[in-house]
């Protein structure tokens, strides 16, 4: 009885945090939506380390950068694993290989450095160089389509991410949005996180023992099933389809060539193989086009903004559409884009890090086990880092001339620019592909649109957010028109140009010149054997 009524409460040496119940802790505290807001309010009472305890479990909050820099990255051996979470992983798969098969909340150790090393075969920057072509085209495709149907630019928007990331993941592209394959997973993604963030998903992390209950006693453990049993099917087929490919010869340059070779050296199945490419589309898509989608409703409601945007991309492109070579001479657009990162972060809790070791910090202890959250929200809303916060100033970055991965790597944290992309070991290994998708898209957008609240309705309110792991911007209607005729022919002409570029089944004709083929690099000798 003694150790049950220490359950829920907080040893008097763990960081601060809101006063706790016996069992429970601070769970009945936890908001179901806009967490985000509820964890500001607590930093700003307890300060930039705080923890929540959870029944079991401990949460230790980082709410400024110099926490996030001395734990995630100056300590990223210990703080680079994820929380146990019993829905996702366990159920997920854990039977067969442990921690479960999804990369991004896999457990740090050897399998997850492989999948890393496979993924830094296609995301390292002469690699991520290599795709503009393919983001060139698919942003073409989505400057046509805003044209056509302005008022679906959230469909366009994520097709233009999901084309470019099926290309690099499966080497096909997407032209449509219904595409079967992809909407069943994404609907069975959704479904998943929806299933992880239930009540009765927090409380199979929090309070073990309830696993042993039988399935029918639990019917989001049997839906979670049924999910990754189609999940696992999927993922399987979408990667043996690009298998065999790869043996008939008829593949395209993808992830693919580099997991198969990691494969034969390695020996991992092909459900876990499938895992690796479907983790890298999931990674990949809505990320970028949850940020695009805030930008537009940035420009519905800073037209100021909109205003010096435009003016810079005329002084420096005049009728041209802008293109990668114009990065460093558009800095205003760079600063907005940084902007949006901090303005509008989907990742706005960051993905939850875990830290593998006893440690100790600011004369705290944090315990092993617990879960660590980057509170990008309150890092970005803090008025010490950022004057006016809530207002979208793209100045603040005018003297900014770093990229993503520069800037995550500055020695003096208060000099990041924003903390979207995560921290330490788990860094979004996306970044350079992320950045280029996100320049040519603002930039090329703002060249060829104006746009406007549309008419009759309120202006978009940015506290409305899609709730989950991710945010983004709940739909909001827009008014999106051509800049002038001539913005609109160049449009035309350019996507008919790269038409020309692609067969009848909207593949590519012939494979850009330079793609990576394949930089991958089995682990040496000794480094397999611990494996
Ligand atoms: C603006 C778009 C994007 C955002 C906001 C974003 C955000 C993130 C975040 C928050 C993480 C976890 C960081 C952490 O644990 O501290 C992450 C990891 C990752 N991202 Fe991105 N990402 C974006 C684009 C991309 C793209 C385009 C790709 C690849 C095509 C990608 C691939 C990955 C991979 C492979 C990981 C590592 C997973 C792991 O080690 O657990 N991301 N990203």
């Amino acid at each position: 009885v003694y150790r049950l009524l220490q359950v829920g409460r907080r040893p008097p040496n763990y960081p601060p945090g809101p006063p706790t119940l016996p069992i429970i802790g601070n769970l009945h505290q936890i908001p179901a939506e806009n967490g985000h807001i509820q964890f500001q309010k607590w930093a700003k009472e307890y300060g930039p380390v705080y923890s929540l305890i959870l029944g079991t479990k401990v949460m230790i909050v980082l709410s400024s950068d110099q926490a996030v820099k001395d734990l995630l990255d100056k300590k990223s051996s210990l703080y680079s694993s994820r929380p146990e979470t019993y829905i996702a992983q366990v159920v997920s798969g854990r039977h067969v290989v442990p921690g479960g098969y999804r990369v991004l909340l896999m457990q740090y150790g050897d399998r997850w450095r492989m999948a890393h090393r496979i993924y830094h075969s296609i995301l390292n920057i002469r690699a991520a160089k290599s795709f503009v072509p393919y983001q060139d085209l698919e942003n073409k495709q989505m400057l046509n389509g805003l044209l056509d149907e302005p008022d679906s630019f959230i469909d366009h928007l994520r097709r233009y991410s999901f084309s470019l990331t099926t290309q690099m993941t499966y080497g096909w592209r997407s032209d449509r949005l219904d595409n079967p394959k992809l909407k069943a997973l994404f609907y069975n993604l959704h479904e998943f996180s929806k299933t992880m963030g239930t009540t009765a998903a927090a409380l199979l992390d929090l309070f073990p023992p309830l696993r042993y209950l039988p399935d029918f006693m639990l019917p989001a453990r049997r839906y979670a099933k049924q999910l990754h049993t189609v999940e696992k099917a999927l993922h399987k087929g979408n990667w043996m389809e690009v298998k065999a490919k790869l043996k008939n010869g008829t593949a395209k340059p993808s992830l693919c060539v580099d997991l198969a070779k990691a494969q034969d050296t390695e020996g991992f199945s092909d459900e876990q193989a499938g895992y690796i490419a479907g983790n890298l589309l999931e990674a990949g898509s809505d990320t970028t086009a949850a940020q695009l989608v805030g930008f537009v409703q940035a420009m519905l409601l800073y037209p100021e903004v909109q205003k010096k945007a435009q003016e810079e991309i005329d002084r420096v492109c005049g009728d041209r559409m802008p293109d990668m070579d114009d990065e460093m001479d558009l800095q205003y657009i760079r600063a907005c884009i940084k902007e949006c990162h901090r303005w509008m972060p989907t990742a706005i809790m960051g993905i939850a890090h875990s830290v593998i070791k006893d440690d100790e910090y600011m004369g705290y202890k944090i315990p092993k086990d617990s879960t660590v959250v980057l509170n990008v929200w309150a890092i970005h809303m803090d008025p010490q880092r950022h004057k006016n916060p809530s207002e979208f100033s793209p100045c603040r970055y005018l003297s900014d001339l770093t990229n993503s991965i520069e800037s995550a790597q500055s020695k003096d944290p208060s000099q990041r620019d924003h903390f979207l992309f995560g921290a330490g070991r788990r860094i979004c290994q996306g970044m350079h592909i992320a950045d280029r998708s996100m320049f040519l898209a603002v930039s090329r957008m703002l060249w060829a649109f104006r746009f406007e609240p549309a008419p009759g309705h309120p202006p978009p309110d940015p506290a409305a957010l899609i709730p989950g792991m991710l945010v983004q911007p709940r739909p909001f209607p827009a008014r999106i028109v051509p800049r002038s005729e001539k913005h609109a022919h160049a449009v035309r002409d350019h996507w008919a140009e790269c038409r020309a570029l692609l067969d009848e089944e909207a593949q590519w004709r012939e494979i850009p010149r330079g793609m990576p083929l394949s930089t991958y690099e089995p682990p040496a000798a000794a480094e397999k054997e611990k494996m």
